[in-house]
């Protein structure tokens, strides 16, 4: 049984105040996408892509323009929020500062007029999970931003949702933070295994979270599959350039062939890549279209490298890798390396790529050429 099924789902908001929307804009279109009982579904998208929308229009606190939503086997179009059995984890907090934790995460059970004694086992079994059992005396105040979203997820899943919608939970979390939370959420999704969409804009938390991800730009689904299937099988380039990061290097290039063999060209750069055999079938003497290569499928070769020699334009010693940029025309071809050598600008290295990693996009549409 599917947990969430997208089928459809379009959302377009008429010209409203001050957001600047034609009602010919929506906000999403034509998406459709289902997600197993017990997955954990991230949307991954640019600000302004319609992941909050999304989410809101599943919760039930945005209508839908067309289509239709499914939690279980359950079309919830028409239910109220309050009827859909989902618990919500927003980027805010929104807890009520008089109460203290402990009744802030029982809040919505009392109302709900569950008894005392059930209340109490509940948020019991729930605290240690959050990690907040140290905290249910406290007030909101004194709580950490980490606390305080540790709070709120226990609050969203007390309910024991069929769904738990989580938008953009560690936005108000800085670095260590945030990496200390995600870590919690993986861990505490893994326990109580229930089907959550999760959104963020930070590819990392996706990858590092998700089971399954969908990509979103302008309102449309891009691609939707593991971490592993949009990393290195991404559909078209703005999924390979929006995962990854540093992100992956796309050059716009021209396959010439020399001798009978096949070489990517670049424009205002002596760089000669060579063209792996299975692309033969679709390049040509003379072909236009961009090439993708990930930073870390770039490599530095050794003092025997047939690799070409090429300057470095940039050099980044961040402890444990060190990123080098090649000037390649008017673009920066960057590579990961964990050689330690201290390079400067100005340095010749032998540059050689991973043909078998490297990725042909279309000149005009994006879309991924694949070998055929
Ligand atoms: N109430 C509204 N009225 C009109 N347009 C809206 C409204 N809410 C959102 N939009 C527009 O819909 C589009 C999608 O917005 P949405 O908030 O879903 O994006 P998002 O991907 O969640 O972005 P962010 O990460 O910045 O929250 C945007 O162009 C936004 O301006």
């Amino acid at each position: 049984m599917a947990g969430l099924t997208l089928s459809h789902l379009y959302k377009r908001y008429e010209n409203s105040g001050k957001k600047k929307k034609t009602v010919n804009d929506f906000a999403v279109k034509d998406l459709n996408l289902e997600c197993e009982q017990g997955e954990f579904v991230a949307f991954l998208g640019p600000s302004g892509c319609g992941k909050t929308t999304t989410l809101r229009m599943i919760a039930g606190l945005e209508d839908i323009t067309d289509g239709d939503i499914y939690i279980g086997d359950r079309r919830v179009n028409d239910l109220h929020p309050k009827d859909r059995h989902i618990g919500l984890a927003f980027e805010d907090y929104a807890m009520y500062p008089p109460l203290t934790v402990y009744d802030n995460v029982a809040f919505n059970l009392r109302a709900k007029g569950v008894d005392k004694a059930e209340i109490d086992r509940r948020v019991r079994e729930i605290a240690p999970l959050m990690q907040i059992d140290d905290l249910l005396d406290k007030m909101p105040v004194k709580l950490s931003g980490g606390q305080k979203q540790r709070v709120n997820i226990a609050r969203a899943i007390i309910r024991e949702p069929e769904l738990l919608l989580m938008d953009e939970p560690l936005s108000h979390l800085d670095g260590k933070a945030r990496q200390a939370m995600r870590t919690e959420i993986k861990r505490m999704i893994h326990k109580i295994k229930c089907t959550t969409v999760y959104v963020t804009h930070d590819q990392l938390e996706a990858m590092s979270l998700a089971d399954k991800i969908a990509v979103i730009n302008f309102g449309v689904l891009q691609q939707y599959g593991t971490p592993a299937e949009v990393y290195d099988d991404p559909v078209n380039e703005f999924v390979a350039s929006f995962i990854g990061d540093p992100p992956m290097n796309i050059l716009e290039t021209t396959t010439v062939k020399i001798d009978n063999d096949f070489f990517f060209t670049f424009q205002d750069s002596d760089l000669k890549i060579a063209v792996p055999k299975r692309y033969y079938s679709v390049v040509s003497d003379g072909f236009r279209c961009k090439m993708g290569v990930r930073p870390m499928d770039v490599l530095v070769g050794g003092a025997d490298s047939q690799g070409t020699p090429e300057k470095i334009t940039t050099f980044e010693n961040l402890g444990d890798e060190r990123r080098i940029g090649i000037s390649v025309g008017e673009s920066l071809l960057m590579l990961i390396t964990a050689d330690e050598t201290r390079y400067r600008a100005g340095d010749i290295i032998k540059l050689e790529v991973r043909g078998d990693k490297t990725h042909l996009f279309d000149l005009e549409t994006g879309a991924r050429i694949k070998e055929k």
